[in-house]
């Protein structure tokens, strides 16, 4: 199989969230199974300065509204996968990947729609005929419709799969302020308004769309959980499906993780004790392996719970419970995390920072992971928190719910603690059962802990199912 993979971040190139980890795991592992695989993604400044790639194949022109786009090729390399990048400064020499701080660069539409059917020229360029272009989130939506109106011969017999990792981000844009699509007019009739939405583009044009684990496939076809896509979802429920992202273990496990001060297996948890002291050191908390401590990493949005996390935040800290949270992202969240650090410093620290090592610390440090997203595609972190038997305090939905056993639905199986109303009040009662079984529980909770460490994610199991799902997309 001849797998194309477009997407716009890939992990230890750029990374500013899940979907990197995604783009670099699943061609390995596609890869490792013998597949062909190739990655296209844009050439930002970060990879220029960090990961220099070499020039590859003639330099491009890309025809659109009368207009030459003229870009190169980069080629560098992410394990056995090679990662082609498109070199076209005008759009991608920018210190951010998506935005200057919080503000979205106002020609982000642009930018991609461009790269969405530059990917297309790469292949040509390669001469690298693919069975599968497989596109990610709605920076590579309009790929598939490129695809369809290419009227080369070169795509053919490619078939087109559209991955759905957050569907909330789907580009909408007013197609007016996009001159590199004003030649298409078929795009008229898809309009919303003046409005273009790339996912939706996606949705249609795709041969085959997943989401990223079975339960948020379902919540795309329910009023509530589509994202305000419901019929374009129903309208393709066929072509539907949910596939668990895996969790990467060469990254990910505690027995041979080098971001942490020791070691430590599940029949060994001496070292995940250091662990914590070295995390406690490291967030200025006390250094106390008798209180529970809570860690939680990621993007600050409302989709990580935010809403309901701030409010109670005061309540929680009423309790004898340290919090460590790492992220960065909405100034609004950052601005209230960082009062309650100042009111609390003994029990609560705001870690400010995009940190691979530090996300490691944390997860090798912490007791329990808190999760409580509003929805979650997949998540990959609370993968990571039973990896290292950390138990993850989540919300009952998207990949969430797939991944997490609740301690009181089901205490032989547990590995977590689930809840299900999206309020400051059950998050509360969560992380309070939670703290309240690691007091009274110590020899349950070792159990837990060690029953979660051997919850297994695998991404040739995912990788598996996307194959059966490229067959599919190729009629087979
Ligand atoms: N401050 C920080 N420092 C260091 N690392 C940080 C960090 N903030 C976030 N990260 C890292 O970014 C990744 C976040 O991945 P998630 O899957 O949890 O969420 P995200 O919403 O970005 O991904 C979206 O895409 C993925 C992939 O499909 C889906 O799992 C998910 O549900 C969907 O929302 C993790 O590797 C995490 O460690």
């Amino acid at each position: 199989m001849k797998v194309l993979f477009v997407v716009s971040e890939v992990e230890d190139l750029v990374k500013t969230g899940g979907l990197a980890d995604v783009a670099k795991a699943l061609p390995i592992a596609l890869t490792d199974m013998g597949h062909e695989v190739c990655i296209v993604m844009p050439y930002y400044k970060l990879l220029a300065e960090q990961h220099p790639g070499e020039d590859c194949a003639e330099p491009q022109t890309l025809f659109a509204s009368r207009k030459p786009y003229d870009f190169t090729i980069k080629r560098l390399q992410v394990g056995n996968v090679p990662v082609y990048a498109l070199d076209y400064p005008a759009y991608f020499d920018r210190d951010g990947l998506y935005s200057d701080s919080y503000h979205a660069y106002p020609d982000n539409a642009e930018r991609f729609a461009f790269f969405a059917q530059g990917a297309l020229q790469i292949a040509k360029a390669l001469d690298f005929q693919p069975d599968i272009v497989h596109c990610n989130d709605w920076h590579t939506a309009l790929t598939p419709y490129f695809m369809s109106i290419d009227d080369t011969g070169f795509f053919d017999r490619s078939r087109s799969v559209f991955t759905i990792h957050n569907g909330a981000y789907q580009g909408t844009h007013r197609f007016s302020d996009i001159p590199f699509l004003q030649p298409h007019y078929l795009l008229h009739s898809q309009l919303d308004g003046d409005a273009l939405n790339f996912v939706r583009m996606g949705i249609r044009y795709a041969h085959k769309i997943n989401a990223v684990s079975p339960n948020y496939a379902q919540e795309l076809l329910s009023p509530l959980g589509s994202h305000h896509l419901y019929h374009e979802f129903q309208q393709r429920r066929s072509d539907l499906s949910g596939i668990l992202n895996g969790c990467d273990y060469t990254q990910w496990d505690p027995i041979n993780d080098p971001h942490i001060i020791q070691t430590y297996t599940a029949d060994d948890m001496s070292g995940k004790a250091k662990c914590k002291v070295d995390l406690q050191k490291e967030a200025q908390l006390p250094e106390d392996l008798s209180i529970p401590l809570v860690g939680m990493v990621c993007r600050l949005t409302e989709q990580k719970g935010f809403g309901y996390i701030l409010p109670m935040l005061e309540q929680l800290m009423q309790h004898n419970v340290q919090l460590v949270i790492i992220g960065t992202g909405d100034p609004q969240i950052s601005h209230t995390l960082r009062g309650v650090a100042e009111r609390h410093p003994d029990k609560f620290a705001f870690i400010e920072a995009f940190s691979v090592q530090k996300a490691h610390m944390l997860e090798a440090g912490s007791d329990f992971f808190l999760m409580p997203s509003l929805f979650e595609p997949c998540g990959l972190n609370q993968m990571y928190s039973l990896a290292f038997g950390t138990l993850p305090i989540v919300r009952g939905v998207g990949g969430l719910k797939d991944t997490v056993i609740d301690l009181a639905d089901d205490p032989q199986q547990a590995t977590g603690f689930v809840f299900e109303h999206p309020d400051s009040e059950a998050l509360l009662a969560c992380i309070q059962r939670a703290l309240l079984f690691f007091h009274e529980y110590p020899e349950q909770f070792i159990i837990t802990q060690n029953r979660a460490m051997q919850s297994r994610f695998t991404w040739q199991h995912a990788a598996e199912q996307y194959l059966a799902l490229y067959h599919g997309a190729l009629g087979g």
